[in-house]
């Protein structure tokens, strides 16, 4: 079992007395353990990545751009052994897993590229003796926090984007899956970056969070998880009024309309809910179905699920994972006795399956309603409930009724409907005949209690800098 260190200025280091132990959720062995870091170490990172600023903030564009370019090489040459060390540690099947990898790399790739282009502007004046110009800058020291779901793209997404800009940063992965942030950081180390830029701790979360979210040379926080922990980091963060992104929880409804192409909405709807076991941010975590073509679309979703495979991740032909763990499949359990004792229907699945590890079978309830659970609280795994609508104006309403505001799906061949609905999904992504739509030239985030700030594209850029207004005067 292979024992790791964390990455502190250019050095690996273990200061810790106790280990965390990192879980396989297919099998429930021990697959390796990290540090258990906290204050101390936390401290220690925030004055190397405050004194390594003052000369990657000042490096030229090009040059921080052609260290991008060089990790996004090495994290391409080891794609295969970084998906077999995410699946290990969190679960999902490993083409899912090396799919994530190369969608993690995008994001160096597009932000290798995009570190060149922060332009800046000048703006006409009002006299005839001054010179307008505007620049963008690094905002400083960054500190990122991300979860177990996908413990690469959400590593990239927010590395890529700040080193880009000229910041350094303090790197907190989930405990849950620490393994696959470590290996990427050991390739930002061999691709040359600079010690001190990259920093990553494992350990007690609260304790080394706290110690940057309380630091006032800290200047940005940027937090992937629970909308919970996020409210609690937006408070923390009010003290030194950090700049901030969050991208938090999801609900995401998947409207189906009776014009739809049938087969490729259920298709879509398999695709978006069974995507990570249902672990994700933007998996479908409801669907409304219009009345007329119900019956057809739930018999047509159940053959389907019905024909998934499930099973350990490292297995070729696994459609489906297990869980990331006994919580989880706890949780499951909730959402499912909740439906049936309101009046849901089961159509398949709903329970454990029979085998080590934490696998909880692909579940599909329809007879739905807003009473329920599954139908408000996110989901986050393999539970599809469905529920019927008859009118735009409706399903719109249903839909928006909602804390969350992250992902939207609509099925639809009527283009006026398409872009009638489209604008009143209150949603910051909305996936028209489309149930993958991340990418990384496009912004990723969410309206009301799903988050703030955008990942990904030039918005994504533009979370990491600050903007400075020059008025010179000649
Ligand atoms: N919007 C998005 O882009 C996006 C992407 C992935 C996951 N998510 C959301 O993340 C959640 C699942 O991830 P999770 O279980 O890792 O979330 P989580 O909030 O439990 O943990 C996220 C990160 O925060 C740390 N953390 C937990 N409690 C903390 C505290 N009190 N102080 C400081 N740090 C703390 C964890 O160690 C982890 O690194 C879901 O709600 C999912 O929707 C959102
Ligand atoms: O879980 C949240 C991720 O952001 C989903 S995606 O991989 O970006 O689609």
């Amino acid at each position: 079992m292979e024992v790791y260190k964390n990455y502190i200025n250019g050095q690996w280091i273990d200061h810790s007395k106790e280990q965390i132990d990192v879980i396989n959720p297919a099998t429930g062995e021990k697959v390796g353990h990290v540090p258990r870091h906290g204050k101390t170490e936390a401290t220690i990172t925030v004055e190397h990545a405050h004194q390594a600023l003052k000369t990657w903030k000042f490096m030229n564009a090009k040059q921080r751009s052609a260290y991008l370019y060089q990790w996004h090489t090495l994290i391409k040459r080891d794609a295969e052994q970084l998906a077999r060390t995410m699946t290990l540690e969190q679960g999902k099947p490993i083409q899912e897993a090396l799919a994530e990898i190369h969608y993690a790399n995008s994001y160096v790739l597009w932000y290798a590229e995009e570190a060149k282009r922060l332009y800046g502007q000048t703006i006409p004046a009002s006299v005839d003796d001054k010179k307008l110009i505007v620049q963008y800058e690094a905002v400083g020291v960054v500190a990122a926090i991300t979860p177990w779901n996908f413990p690469a793209a959400m590593i990239t997404r927010k590395v890529a984007p700040a080193l880009a800009a000229g910041c350094t940063v303090l790197l907190k992965p989930s405990e849950l899956t620490p393994l696959t942030a470590l290996k990427l950081v050991e390739l930002a180390d061999e691709a040359g970056i600079p010690k001190g830029v990259i920093n990553v701790l494992t350990g007690t979360s609260r304790e080394i969070v706290k110690v940057w979210t309380d630091d006032a040379r800290v200047r940005k926080l940027t937090f992937t998880g629970s909308t919970a922990v996020g409210k609690t980091l937006m408070r923390d963060i009010a003290q030194t009024v950090k700049k901030v992104s969050l991208e938090l929880g999801g609900h995401a409804p998947f409207i189906i309309f009776d014009d739809a192409q049938l087969e490729k909405a259920v298709e879509g709807v398999v695709q978006s809910k069974f995507r990570n076991a249902g672990q994700t941010c933007i998996c479908t975590n409801r669907v409304y179905v219009q009345h007329t073509i119900a019956e057809k679309f739930t018999n047509l979703l159940r053959e389907r699920i019905e024909q998934l495979k499930v099973g350990n991740g490292l297995e070729s032909d696994t459609e489906v994972g297990p869980l990331i763990n006994q919580s989880a499949i706890d949780w499951m359990q909730h959402q499912l006795e909740d439906a049936l004792e309101k009046g849901a229907q089961l159509v398949t699945g709903g329970k454990t399956m029979q085998r080590e590890g934490f696998y909880y079978a692909p579940t599909l309830l329809i007879h739905t309603d807003d009473t329920m659970s599954c139908m408000t609280e996110e989901t986050f795994g393999p539970i599809i409930p469905v529920a019927t609508f008859e009118t735009m104006d409706e399903v719109v309403e249903k839909a928006n009724d909602s804390i969350y505001g992250l992902a939207a799906y609509v099925y639809t061949q009527n283009l006026s409907q398409a872009i009638t609905i489209s604008d009143r999904l209150e949603y910051g992504i909305v996936g028209l005949n489309d149930s993958q739509p991340s990418t990384a030239q496009a912004p990723f985030g969410g309206f009301k209690e799903s988050g703030m700030g955008r990942e990904g594209g030039k918005e994504g850029l533009m979370e990491y800098v600050e903007t400075k207004y020059i008025s010179l005067q000649y």
